[in-house]
């Protein structure tokens, strides 16, 4: 492959940061790639890595203008998702990793990988990405730098993360601190071999060691694998500095809501992956006079501000969104942001006008498409054309409904959090905590079935704490005890009211108990009005809920307040089932598990017995 970047021979190191400079040219004398290149993040150069991309077969360009300057490329269909089973947290000490992460020796770990690395770029081009999660003007910017083998990788991170020129002058003046990120496919090419369109190793590991917050990933080409920005800075090392730091790092959308009085509400929400972050985070309100403005739909950042409140800013540039659901119906604001362009499509279906189809995007399904294995397909193919996890990948200044604060280094203040999962029954459609504390509760004890964003079975249930299960990089019972650290740092008065959430349950006939999307406007309504102290609510052994009146549902068809009531229902044999779940995930806690968690559970277990 003759490429431009030609020029840029192994150990040039364009920059003045020694310790980089010397990361730089260490790795490249492990994995001896072709030739080294120093990523500017210019739009010439993303121009010219797409076309190589386009040239090698990675990328088709979109040709239908509903899509401008946008590419699709699939994966390796064993490379479609986050690889839960093959992520390590290699911490020093086994225990400082706990019973939710896999662990190993880290100086075994890196001997292993160095085998691993060793070679691994031979033939490819090796690109250097310096990146900022967060705002550049940040008092200490959280800086990164990845070393990856993959110019998808590249295109990608330009769209999730700001990176380049601009980050690296910053980065060498200040000589900051940055996570080392190493990335490769693991997939080098001996002389004369013929590449693949999406190379990638069965064998995959994605390893961060916390204590020197590094992360080194290896053998997948696909989204929180090898977006090392994503879920492995910004959740699983992030995590470990806000720890250390007094800070929470957390899975979390964060949304601006504007009653008709004109009065904002900020609301930061934890579903798990693929349980409807991206969609409630660009919510089109159904209800009337209420106002929505977006902040963030994966991560959160939340610092303590200084009268006490928590603060939250999303770290990311980029929305990294399933495919399949979004649609003009469902999710319109999404739509929007997506067909402004310079978006990266990953597994979706290809339509005979040039553009990408998945399924629920339009209320009509196309008559012919390729689906994302390359195959013909029509509606009688009877498989899905997307890929379940497939994604887009648009730049989130695209999003017409962003707030200004957006780009506030500040952040937001918190008023409330949702803590949401995927459930057919036991979980009521909406639950006010009946304390903080309750509220951290029902955090630690959210459950919800596996989705298509991770390898492995969809729809076991699993307990998945504060939606952070695959993502908590240190010992869930330090986690636990550090939301309640911060907690006693709140100022009472501005402590964010806490709901527990389920968008997904069933109602009798099998279908969902509620509409979804837009309607959960109606759900925030009425939890911002629990905050004004305006709306009613019932009190249940485990939580409040509002009452079949309280929920606002005027103009929703064939919707009655008895479906209200059961949408909310507690049945006190689900939860007899429930808490046995609970009691089995807290065992695993030990000692570890915060006093006042086993308290909320024995006062549920009382409330539910009495
Ligand atoms: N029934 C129903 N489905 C929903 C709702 N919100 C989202 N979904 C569906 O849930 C799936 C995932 O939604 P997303 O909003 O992309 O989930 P996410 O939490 O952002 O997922 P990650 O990006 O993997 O972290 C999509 O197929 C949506 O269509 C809802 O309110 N009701
Ligand atoms: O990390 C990924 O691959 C995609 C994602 O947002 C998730 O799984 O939560
Ligand atoms: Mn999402």
């Amino acid at each position: 492959m003759s490429t431009s970047s030609d020029q840029n021979v192994i150990n040039a190191a364009p920059t003045t940061h020694a310790k980089l400079a010397a990361w730089v040219e260490e790795v490249a004398a492990l994995t001896k790639p072709d030739r080294v290149y120093w990523v500017d993040g210019s739009v010439e150069e993303n121009d010219r890595l797409t076309a190589e991309l386009v040239e090698a077969g990675t990328l088709v360009k979109l040709t239908d203008p509903n899509f401008p300057n946008s590419y699709a490329g699939a994966s390796d269909p064993k490379d479609v998702a986050r690889v839960e089973e093959r992520t390590f947290i290699c911490s020093k000490k086994e225990e400082d990793a706990g019973f939710t992460n896999n662990w190993e020796d880290p100086e075994k770990m890196k001997s292993m990988l160095n085998g691993l690395f060793d070679g691994s770029m031979r033939g490819r081009t090796m690109y250097v990405i310096p990146f900022v999660m967060g705002p550049l003007n940040a008092d200490e910017p959280a800086y990164g730098v990845e070393i990856s083998d993959s110019a998808y990788v590249v295109a990608s991170m330009r769209i999730m993360a700001k990176i380049g020129n601009e980050v690296l002058r910053k980065m060498e003046a200040e000589e900051a601190f940055f996570v080392p990120a190493l990335h490769s496919v693991g997939a080098p090419l001996e002389p004369g071999q013929e590449d693949v369109t999406w190379p990638c190793n069965e064998d995959k590991w994605i390893v961060h060691f916390p204590e020197e917050r590094a992360i080194m990933s290896y053998g997948s080409g696909y989204g929180g694998n090898a977006l090392l920005g994503k879920k492995c800075y910004s959740l699983r090392i992030a995590s470990v500095m806000a720890r250390d730091e007094g800070w929470l790092a957390e899975h979390m959308l964060i949304l601006k809501l504007i009653s008709p009085q004109n009065k904002a509400y900020h609301i930061a929400a934890a579903f798990p992956s693929a349980c409807g972050k991206t969609n409630l985070a660009l919510l089109d309100p159904t209800i009337e006079g209420w106002k929505t403005e977006t902040l963030g739909d994966d991560i959160n950042w939340m610092r303590i501000g200084k009268d006490g409140e928590l603060r939250g800013v999303n770290p990311e540039y980029g929305l990294f969104g399933v495919a399949p659901g979004t649609g003009w119906s469902t999710n319109p604001n999404a739509m929007r942001a997506i067909t402004k362009g310079n978006s990266i499509f990953t597994n979706v279906a290809l339509t005979d006008e040039g553009g990408v189809w998945w399924e629920g995007m339009t209320d009509e399904t196309p008559a012919h498409l390729i689906d994302w294995l390359g195959n013909d397909w029509t509606p009688e193919s009877g498989r899905p054309a997307a890929h379940p996890n497939s994604r887009f990948c648009t730049p989130i200044d695209q999003v017409d409904m962003l707030s200004e604060d957006y780009f506030s280094p500040n952040g937001v203040k918190i008023d409330a959090i949702l803590f949401g999962g995927r459930r057919k029954t036991t979980i009521p459609l909406v639950t006010e905590a009946r304390s903080w504390t309750n509220g951290i509760f029902m955090g630690s004890t959210l459950s919800s079935e596996t989705t298509a964003a991770a390898s492995g079975a969809t729809g076991v249930i699993r307990r998945d704490p504060m939606a952070m299960l695959p993502f908590i990089g240190y010992n869930a019972g330090d986690y636990l005890n550090h939301w309640d650290k911060i907690s006693a740092k709140l100022n009472p008065e501005q402590m964010p009211k806490i709901f527990l959430v389920n968008w997904f349950r069933r109602n009798a006939e099998g279908g969902f108990a509620w509409p979804g999307f837009g309607d959960n406007s109606r759900v925030l309504k009425w939890a911002i009005e629990r905050i004004e102290g305006t709306a009613d609510a019932k009190e249940t052994i485990i939580g409040n809920v509002p009452t079949g009146e309280a929920l606002d549902i005027s103009g929703l068809e064939n919707f009655t307040p008895a479906d209200v009531e059961a949408a909310v229902a507690v049945n006190k044999d689900e939860w007899a089932t429930e808490v046995e779940g609970i009691e089995e995930w807290y065992a695993n806690f030990g000692d570890a598990l915060p006093v006042s968690l086993r308290a909320e559970l024995d006062g549920l277990k009382a409330r539910l017995n009495a």
